[in-house]
């Protein structure tokens, strides 16, 4: 019986293609003057003070800082430091109206009919808190976070470990069995079935990697008891 459902964000419920050819392009492309103008913001510093920690290079410039981050945008690093620096810079662009985050129609609907049922609803996704509340925020189908009950980050762990999906589940007081997690990505849904959750892998592209989990390509092929 699912209680809660908790769900991946690129390649889930929006599109591959919106994260790689807008958000991580207008963050490469703004990051820099970003860094330039607020490296003394109390909440940037710690961001740049983490970079420096993580890449092992305690006395890089601000320019330095800038040069590791751009290298871990075009690895798609899922450094923490560089997800949360991403979100801030993100957060202009929402607002400036110059994007919407794209979220599959079948999702929003898939969404809502889930949250109507009485479900609750999770995000977990490698993007900082803040991005994803900006993305659902200011979505192609209008303002969805009233749906969200809350929202984990790498800030739990890595994506793909079994122990980031039991603290999900400490967190929530749900055991993992009655927790559906959803993904495009089959190591997650691995890391996620360790720690006892059902999953369902969204295989929305032509050619993805699959598994033994069960797929769907929409929201609505989607089916569970609860
Ligand atoms: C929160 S929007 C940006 C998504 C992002 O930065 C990313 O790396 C995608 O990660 P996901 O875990 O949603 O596949
Ligand atoms: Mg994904």
């Amino acid at each position: 019986m699912i209680r809660a459902i908790v769900t991946d964000i690129e390649g889930t419920t929006g599109s591959i293609r919106f994260v790689h050819q807008v958000l991580f392009p207008y963050a490469r492309q703004h990051l820099g003057d970003f860094l330039r103008e607020n490296a003394e913001r109390a909440d940037v510093a710690e961001q740049i003070a983490a970079t420096r920690a993580l890449a092992e290079a305690p006395e890089a410039s601000v320019e330095g800082v800038i040069a590791i981050l751009e290298g871990w945008i075009d690895a798609d690093r899922k450094a923490t430091p560089l997800k949360a620096l991403q979100g801030m810079v993100w957060a202009r662009g929402y607002e400036a109206g110059d994007f919407t985050g794209h979220v599959y129609p079948d999702a929003v609907k898939g969404l809502r009919d889930w949250k109507e049922r009485g479900l609750s609803l999770y995000v977990y996704s490698s993007g900082s808190i803040q991005a994803q509340k900006l993305l659902f925020g200011h979505s192609d189908g209008g303002d969805l976070t009233p749906w969200f009950a809350g929202y984990f980050d790498t800030t739990t762990g890595p994506k793909q470990e079994a122990d980031s999906y039991r603290r999900i589940a400490g967190q929530l007081g749900i055991p993992g069995a009655e927790i559906l997690f959803l993904s495009d990505v089959v190591a997650e849904l691995d890391a996620a079935a360790a720690a006892d959750f059902q999953t369902w892998q969204l295989v929305r592209e032509p050619n993805m990697v699959t598994g033994d989990h069960p797929q769907a390509s929409r929201f609505d092929e989607i089916s569970f008891s609860g």
